[in-house]
């Protein structure tokens, strides 16, 4: 029996997510997804049946966690995962969308013109480099590094309270345990695992959130050296 890949329709469960403007939205998006984000390399063609779950759904449902009118950096948005999606169903935060690879920028900038999105921004860069240009209040990731790896990427982008909001799924506990060091080194203020999309997607995703403290966009270790 072969495979359909075949873009499905938005489940049920969308409507609960997604305002009727932002599903309409959303279903565009999954359009450009399936289409010219396929053709380009940017999904891989199996992902298309499950781009609602896997994808809009699960990414969606990290609002939840976002707080009202705040601005968020989308570490490695590739092809706009979380952040394009987050845009999506929350107008209220104004979001960048951070990506060093031409190729999947051009498709976010694509996307945000036919979505008619007045609340994205697309920067090409790393996150390393934006260090201290930039402050946002919160800092989201998806597949993109290890946990101590985002701390030192993403504790330089944030204002003293701001969040790193990183999907992290079943790895979660343990990416925490290995970043201690860092977590130390950057004087966080609080740590959490937080589970969003309880009764909306399945399973529900796991985020690890790190409120950034006073000494977060400098690295106390090297501040002592000095
Ligand atoms: C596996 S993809 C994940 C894309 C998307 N977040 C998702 O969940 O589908 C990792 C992305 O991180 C980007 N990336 C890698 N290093 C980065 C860095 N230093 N700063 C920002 N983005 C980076 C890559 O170009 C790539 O688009």
């Amino acid at each position: 029996m072969t495979e359909s890949n075949e873009l499905p329709e938005a489940p049920p469960v969308a409507r609960e997510i997604f305002t009727d403007e932002a599903l309409e939205r959303a279903q565009v998006f999954a359009e450009l997804l399936a289409g010219p984000g396929v053709v380009r390399g940017l999904l891989g063609p199996r992902e298309v049946p499950r781009i609602w779950d896997r994808h809009l759904l699960n990414c969606a449902v990290l609002e939840e966690a976002v707080p009202p009118d705040s601005t968020l950096v989308d570490i490695g948005s590739g092809a706009g995962l979380p952040g394009l999606v987050l845009a999506i169903v929350r107008p209220d935060v104004t979001v960048t969308l951070l990506e060093p690879l031409l190729r999947r920028t051009v498709f976010l900038s694509e996307c945000v013109e036919t979505l008619k999105l007045d609340n994205v921004e697309v920067l090409r860069g790393r996150a390393e480099e934006l260090a201290r240009k930039r402050v946002f209040d919160v800092a989201t990731a998806r597949a993109v590094a290890p946990l101590d790896r985002l701390l030192s990427w993403s504790m330089p982008l944030l204002r003293e309270g701001g969040e790193l909001l990183a999907m992290k799924g079943e790895r979660a506990q343990e990416e925490l345990e290995a970043a201690r060091p860092q977590l130390e080194s950057f004087g966080v203020r609080h740590v959490e695992l937080v589970t969003v999309g309880r009764g909306k997607v399945e399973p529900p995703a796991t985020l690890v959130r790190v409120v950034a403290g006073r000494s977060a966009r400098t690295d106390t270790r090297r501040r002592r050296k000095r």
